[in-house]
């Protein structure tokens, strides 16, 4: 690029500022702030019930009634716990279900092929294992080509192997779109294996917010890793 020019200043994934939920009686979200930058993949850390899917269904834009700013990418998606898949849609169809215009079967096969699920194009998704169901979902996120992607415990449901491969798949599919996640998450060791910077919750705000300088690809054995762990675990009030 030449000196001097400007490159074109792209708006943030997601900015927050001073954003409260309340249920009822109950302030889940306390004039919390957050930004995330482009490209950045951000895990989401707290004790059950302290307001992470809260947080979520707020910057998909699935919860209103708040207050404060929020602010977040035109191009999101979303993948939840359970994939939330049509029964009576086939596989391909699923993942393509709601963009405007025809439904694009080439384009769905394009994203089932990148989670490995090229065979499974034409089945009912009740034909699917839970692993590749929750792939499915991945390939109807990613097709929408976000620039913030937002995954709500999207692995817990699967056994400790699918797991494994789960995990390492969003990795691969992160470092190929370049597109910034935020991944809520119980699990410190998950959060540690594929996230640049880890929030946890406290009160009702980020209460620690850490840029996580470790070499790729992580290795749970690698000091700085271990340190890291005992210091969330520490956070969690897990120790
Ligand atoms: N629609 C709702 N109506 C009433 N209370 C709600 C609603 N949604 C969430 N809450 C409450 O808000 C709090 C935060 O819930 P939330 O699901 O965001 O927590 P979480 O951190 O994601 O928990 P977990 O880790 O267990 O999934 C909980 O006390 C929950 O009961």
């Amino acid at each position: 690029m030449a000196a001097g020019v400007q490159r074109e200043v792209t708006t943030k994934p997601a900015a927050v500022r001073g954003l409260s939920r309340s249920f009822g009686e109950r302030t889940v979200l306390r004039e919390l702030d957050l930004d995330i930058e482009p490209g950045q993949f951000v895990a989401l850390l707290g004790p059950s019930g302290c307001g992470k899917s809260t947080l979520l269904r707020i910057l998909a834009d699935l919860d209103q009634e708040v207050t404060g700013a929020v602010e977040v990418a035109e191009r999101r998606a979303v993948a939840f716990q359970s994939p939330r898949l049509m029964p009576w849609k086939r596989v391909w169809h699923n993942v393509v279900l709601g963009l405007p215009g025809r439904p694009d079967k080439q384009r769905a096969v394009a994203a089932l092929e990148e989670v490995g699920l090229g065979h499974r194009v034409d089945v009912w998704p009740k034909a699917l294992s839970g692993g590749e169901a929750q792939r499915t979902s991945l390939a109807r996120a990613l097709v929408r080509e976000p620039d913030l992607l937002l995954l709500d415990e999207p692995f817990s449901a699967l056994d400790a192997l699918t797991r494994l491969k789960a995990q390492q798949l969003v990795g691969e599919l992160w470092q190929r779109h370049g597109c910034a996640i935020l991944l809520v998450t119980h699990d410190v060791e998950e959060a540690l294996l594929l996230a640049d910077r880890v929030l946890v919750m406290h009160e009702g705000r980020i209460g620690y917010d850490q840029v996580l300088n470790l070499p790729r690809p992580r290795e749970v054995g690698d000091p700085g890793f271990v340190a890291m762990r005992a210091e969330l675990l520490a956070r969690l009030g897990v120790e």
